[in-house]
């Protein structure tokens, strides 16, 4: 263990401690009549607008927090990031995401050599590949073309894509490139989650890709035996070749589990399971449901801000601003959450998404060096499209803890509507919200107010809002996947400015290991009792009594059952 220097021993994080005072002493009600220093809490960039007046923070606790970032060398760190050092020290790997969507002529190298034609040899061939099986050309073992897609992942190789394609099924040139086709995803090791992607689908027309960077996790290896064998009693043996391709770094185990590796996609030790959406991991299934062109543009809008995040001042980087403000939040104001909430239902499933990046990036507890964390890191994050969320979890919010959110708006809707006599059009209604709701929460509203409405004196104090309750803005100007690709990459590169400052390894996740070996052990006794008898031991009181309560009440279930698919 290395006993390098914690970044709460240092100076800035000590005056930063000592600030939290005298932002105590603030309220944003205050702070925002100030319009010079909301104006300089305000930053653009390609065509997105970053808001971060409502922190609660001056220009003092700007200028503290980019001497925090001197201090946890956070210049250097990204420099290392883009350069392919071997940041994720714990695995020895270097942490390129970047260069997954890099163009095609720019040079990153990792281990001497430049990783770029590589990247872009992998894309090709998804390109080319992808095109045959939309154009008809690749088609089933009963010569039918492949026009649904199941696609078999978990964590990283699952809620990135799923984000994305959720993100674009509303996106109008997205639609017409996706006319006619399906993609469906199977994440839960759930049997029930095998019988709702495969209800309604047909084995003759559908193609399974299974997703694993390891090919080894176990959820995704048994699905994907699973649909292996829903396509085998339909199809037969030979049909697999025709039906089942692979995206994975580990292409001798694509091999053996029965894939062609001619039909796998690979990607590369140095892609993070979480930070592999523009890998084949998510281009592979969303180039078969919206063609590559839609896909490369995704790529470029996390370029786009790939470049902004390298090349920016601090204090004009959205990534970087908005990971600072989070440390503030979290280390020196004490707000262990943060709420992520877009202004589109198109954006239903980036909170599930970014909670992947960001708590299994920032949730540790010791420093990059091994040695334990005297201050808490990483952030709970949880979400849900609005205003949906307003009607479920805001009165918390408002009135009881605080929480500090992501508003995420859209100048123009994928799917506006208009209807003759209406106040205003439904987005329009859907941004009022979006407007008024960080303001609400800055200024609350105060027992003054509130006995000049003649408030009954008995409600006063259920009616008060305290206000203060920090949030900050991003509008963007629309949500095609250029858009979707940027907002990724800013949140990317935010959850990793966090991880530097905090001085943790943001790139491993030991803490997953130890559910999944204990599993191991329980899988096997599951087995041994069905097949043999045998009595569960080896575990507590509690974990015995409720293993065998299981297995008792189960105890029809078959020792060595035919094998059976979902009839629904
Ligand atoms: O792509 P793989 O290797 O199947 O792993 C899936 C996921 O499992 C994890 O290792 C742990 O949950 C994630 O980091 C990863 O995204």
């Amino acid at each position: 263990m290395a006993s390098s220097t914690l970044i709460s021993d240092t100076q800035p994080w000590k005056d930063l401690k000592d600030h939290v005072e005298d932002i105590k002493k603030t309220h944003l009600r205050d702070l925002l009549s100030n319009e010079e220093r909301s104006k300089s809490m305000t930053v653009e960039f390609d065509g997105i607008l970053l808001d971060y007046s409502r922190q609660q923070a001056t220009l003092e606790t700007t200028e503290k927090l980019f001497k925090l970032a001197e201090a946890a060398s956070l210049k250097q760190k990204i420099n290392q990031m883009y350069n392919g050092e071997h940041i994720n020290s714990t695995e020895n790997r270097a942490v390129l995401h970047v260069a997954l969507r890099a163009p095609r002529d720019a040079v990153i190298e990792s281990d001497g050599k430049n990783v770029v034609p590589d990247v872009w040899n992998v894309l090709d061939k998804i390109k080319e590949f992808s095109e045959r099986v939309r154009s008809g050309s690749w088609v089933g073992a009963t010569g039918k073309e492949l026009k649904d897609v199941a696609a078999i992942g978990i964590g990283g190789s699952f809620l990135g894509p799923l984000f994305v394609h959720t993100a674009l099924q509303t996106e109008p040139e997205a639609i017409e490139s996706a006319r006619g086709r399906t993609l469906r995803f199977l994440a839960n090791v759930d049997p029930i989650d095998v019988a709702k992607t495969i209800t309604g689908l047909n084995p003759e027309t559908t193609l399974v890709v299974v997703v694993s960077k390891t090919f080894t996790t176990a959820e995704t290896m048994l699905n994907a035996r699973t649909l292996r064998e829903w396509i085998i009693s339909a199809l037969g043996p030979s049909a697999v070749a025709k039906h089942m391709v692979a995206v994975s770094t580990n292409l001798a185990l694509v091999e053996k589990f029965g894939i062609d590796p001619n039909n796998a996609f690979a990607f590369w030790d140095w892609v993070g399971g979480r930070y592999s959406v523009c890998s084949a991991v998510g281009e592979f299934p969303l180039s078969l449901q919206y063609g590559f062109s839609v896909v490369e543009k995704f790529l470029k809008g996390a370029s786009s801000i790939d470049q902004h995040m390298h090349s920016e001042p601090f204090e004009s980087n959205i990534p970087v601003l908005l990971g600072l403000l989070s440390v503030w939040n979290v280390s020196f104001l004490g707000y262990p959450a943060r709420a992520i909430l877009p202004y589109t239902q198109a954006l239903e499933k980036f909170a599930p998404h970014i909670q992947q990046v960001s708590m299994e990036s920032n949730g540790k507890g010791v420093s990059i060096d091994g040695v334990p964390l005297p201050f808490e890191a990483g952030e709970i994050d949880f979400g849900e499209p609005e205003t949906n969320g307003q009607h479920s979890f805001y009165q918390l919010i408002h009135q009881g803890r605080v929480i500090p959110c992501d508003f995420i708006g859209v100048v123009k809707s994928q799917q506006p509507v208009y209807l003759k006599g209406e106040v205003v059009s439904n987005h329009d209604e859907l941004m009022s919200n979006f407007f008024a709701q960080p303001d609400a929460l800055a200024y609350g509203k105060t027992p003054e107010q509130l006995q000049n409405e003649n408030v009954a004196p008995h409600l006063v104090s259920h009616k008060t809002f305290t206000g203060n309750r920090p949030s900050v803005s991003l509008l963007l100007p629309s949500l095609n996947a250029y858009n979707v690709g940027q907002l990724l990459a800013i949140y990317e590169h935010r959850i990793a400015v966090e991880g530097f400052i905090w001085g943790i390894n943001s790139f491993d996740q030991w803490g997953v290991e130890l559910g999944k070996s204990l599993a191991t052990q329980v899988r096997k006794q599951l087995n041994a009792f069905r097949t043999k008898g045998e009595p569960i031991q080896g575990f507590n009181f509690s974990a015995t009594t409720m293993i065998t309560r299981y297995l008792q009440a189960s105890a029809d279930v078959p020792a060595d059952p035919p094998t059976t698919l979902p009839q629904i």
